[in-house]
């Protein structure tokens, strides 16, 4: 058995990933052609590599099939309930920094925080006769959030991707999506609500509370958290 370290397999998250454990001494690389999901490992002995979805690190860990992973804090709230009694955060790693937020359209010049929200939700309904609609993929943070907030009349659509382009599409009044520049919310004529930062979010090192590890894991895991510093 060895000590198996879930990555995102794809993009930016994957290639910082890969450059902050090389700053540790842990050489993480893909193998085989472009497109072949296999890694390896130089510089740590007992330590696999598994490339996975970023949104599927969290679950792997859970479930135990994992020891270590990456992944954004968001997608650890988002989709594990009671996450602190799955996993444990090691480390932060200082990228992948994003903020979940609520955005409406610019153009609703009256709706500037929850409150004003929720009184546009109210009256949405009784102008349309169903309840306004918020696009996003976070669904359990998001209506948390609102419940908290005093958000009432509204009802969840799921967007798995292109979330902010929802309104102009009209398929959803307001998104719940998250952003790091800006620019998407600014090119699709979003404005976020003054009180409607939901979460910040930044990759991070999760360590599973469920996965059995033998002597030789527990060693390695001592190893690994002696190069964190
Ligand atoms: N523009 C961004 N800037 C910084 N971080 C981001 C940005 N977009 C997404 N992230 C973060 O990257 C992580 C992965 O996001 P997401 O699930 O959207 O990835 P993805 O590329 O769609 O991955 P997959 O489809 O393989 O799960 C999340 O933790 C998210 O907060
Ligand atoms: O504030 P910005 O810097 O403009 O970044 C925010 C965008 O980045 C993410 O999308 P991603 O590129 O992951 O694509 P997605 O639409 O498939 O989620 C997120 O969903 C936003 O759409």
């Amino acid at each position: 058995m060895t000590l198996k370290l879930g990555v995102p397999s794809k993009g930016r998250l994957m290639e910082k990933t890969f450059e902050w454990f090389g700053a540790r001494g842990i050489t993480l690389q893909r193998t085989g052609n472009e497109r072949e999901y296999a890694g390896a490992v130089e510089g740590i002995d007992n330590v696999s590599l598994i490339l996975l979805s970023a949104g599927e690190i969290p679950r792997e860990l859970a479930a135990g099939r994992i020891h270590l992973g990456v992944t954004g804090t968001d997608l650890v709230r988002e989709k594990l309930a009671l996450w602190d009694q799955l996993v444990e955060p090691m480390e932060e790693l200082q990228f992948g920094h994003a903020d979940l937020i609520i955005a409406v359209p610019q153009a609703w010049v009256d709706v500037d925080t929850l409150d004003d929200l929720d009184a546009a939700a109210a009256a949405f309904r009784q102008h349309h006769g169903f309840r306004m609609r918020i696009a996003t993929k976070y669904h359990r943070l998001v209506r948390d959030f609102l419940r908290a907030g005093g958000v009432a009349d509204y009802a969840l659509v799921d967007s798995q991707g292109a979330t902010e382009g929802t309104v102009k599409n009209e398929t959803a009044e307001a998104v719940a999506d998250i952003t790091s520049s800006g620019e998407t919310l600014r090119a699709n004529h979003l404005k976020i609500l003054s009180d409607g930062l939901v979460l910040q979010s930044q990759a991070t090192l999760w360590r599973s509370r469920m996965a059995e590890m033998s002597d030789l894991d527990r060693k390695t895991l001592g190893e690994i958290n002696r190069r964190l510093g």
